[in-house]
């Protein structure tokens, strides 16, 4: 894992972004954050919303490009849907030179796949981040090809370490997993929220203060396990009384068909897809 770099982002060459929509956006904004020169950035989207290209090219970076003025790019991130990777991913490559690497967020995509729409082939790396990115505080789960050099991969680590962390995985087939627990994870964690307002509500409280409370203890709850050493299940324990309200809830959480069968399959079924979207149609 590393941690987010502490001086400015400096890519050594342009950075081009294939769709900076959710993901992809929180991306950008990370790296002109970090201090990434907006000249050595350029954004391919025809879905930009207007303010969001005023935005952008106020600050200096390079809207829809055209091929010649940016054929050598130093990383291209493709953050576009799974879905639109065959039409994308051949106008990609006219951007891409010798010492390219391109980066695929798309949930799924093989490298075999990408490798194929990509004419020259060449070094790409799988990665899966998730939206935390957009407050600094993601994880991205990261699978270089075999193409790409320490040079790219360093590199690759830089950009995505500007919103979160970054950890390597050395089997392709992983990146479907880190996707169903980290890519996917966030929605879990809001649907958290959400599951634990409504029993508040039926539980007899006012709407109001049963979402506030419920929105607070997992944002105070993901704060202490941040900033604690210890491992969840002590900061479990420790809100735990013996024979108190805490360990009557959990025993149905974690009952033999509480939680953890619960999340294996959600995970297992975000994997499945993931899998699944590698296959066009
Ligand atoms: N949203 C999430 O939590 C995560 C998403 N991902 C992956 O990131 C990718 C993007 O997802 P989101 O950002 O959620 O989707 P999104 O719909 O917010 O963004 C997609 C963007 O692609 C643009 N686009 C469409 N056609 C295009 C084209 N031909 N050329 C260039 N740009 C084009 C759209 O205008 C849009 O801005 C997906 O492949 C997804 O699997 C990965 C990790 C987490
Ligand atoms: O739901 C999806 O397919 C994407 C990938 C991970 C998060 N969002």
């Amino acid at each position: 894992m590393t941690t987010i770099s502490a001086g400015p982002l400096n890519p050594g060459g342009p950075v081009l972004l294939v769709g900076a929509g959710k993901l992809g956006g929180a991306l950008l904004d990370g790296w002109l954050e970090g201090g990434l020169d907006p000249r050595l950035a350029y954004v391919l989207d025809p879905g930009l919303s207007e303010p969001a290209a005023e935005r952008l090219s106020a600050l200096g970076v390079t809207l829809q490009p055209q091929a010649p003025e940016l054929s050598n790019a130093a990383a291209i991130v493709v953050a576009v849907k799974p879905q639109m990777a065959a039409s994308v991913l051949p106008a990609v490559a006219s951007y891409a030179g010798p010492s390219s690497v391109v980066i695929s967020v798309m949930a799924g995509q093989t490298l075999e796949v990408i490798g194929a729409a990509l004419p020259q082939g060449g070094a790409i790396v799988r990665a899966m981040p998730n939206t935390p990115a957009s407050v600094g505080r993601g994880i991205t789960g990261c699978f270089a090809g075999p193409e790409v050099s320490a040079t790219q991969k360093a590199l690759v680590d830089r950009l995505l370490s500007a919103v979160g962390d970054v950890i390597w995985v050395d089997d392709e087939g992983l990146i479907d997993a880190v996707t169903g627990v980290s890519g996917s994870g966030p929605a879990y964690v809001f649907l958290l929220v959400e599951a634990l307002a409504k029993a508040g509500i039926a539980a007899g409280l006012p709407a109001d203060i049963a979402e506030t409370l419920a929105r607070r203890t997992v944002e105070g709850a993901g704060e202490l396990l941040a900033r604690s050493p210890e491992p969840p299940a002590t900061l479990r324990r420790n809100v735990t009384s013996p024979n108190g309200t805490t360990a009557a809830a959990l025993d149905v959480l974690m009952a033999e068909n509480g939680l953890e069968p619960l999340m294996e399959r959600a995970v297992a079924a975000a994997t499945k897809r993931a899998k699944e979207l590698a296959r066009p149609g």
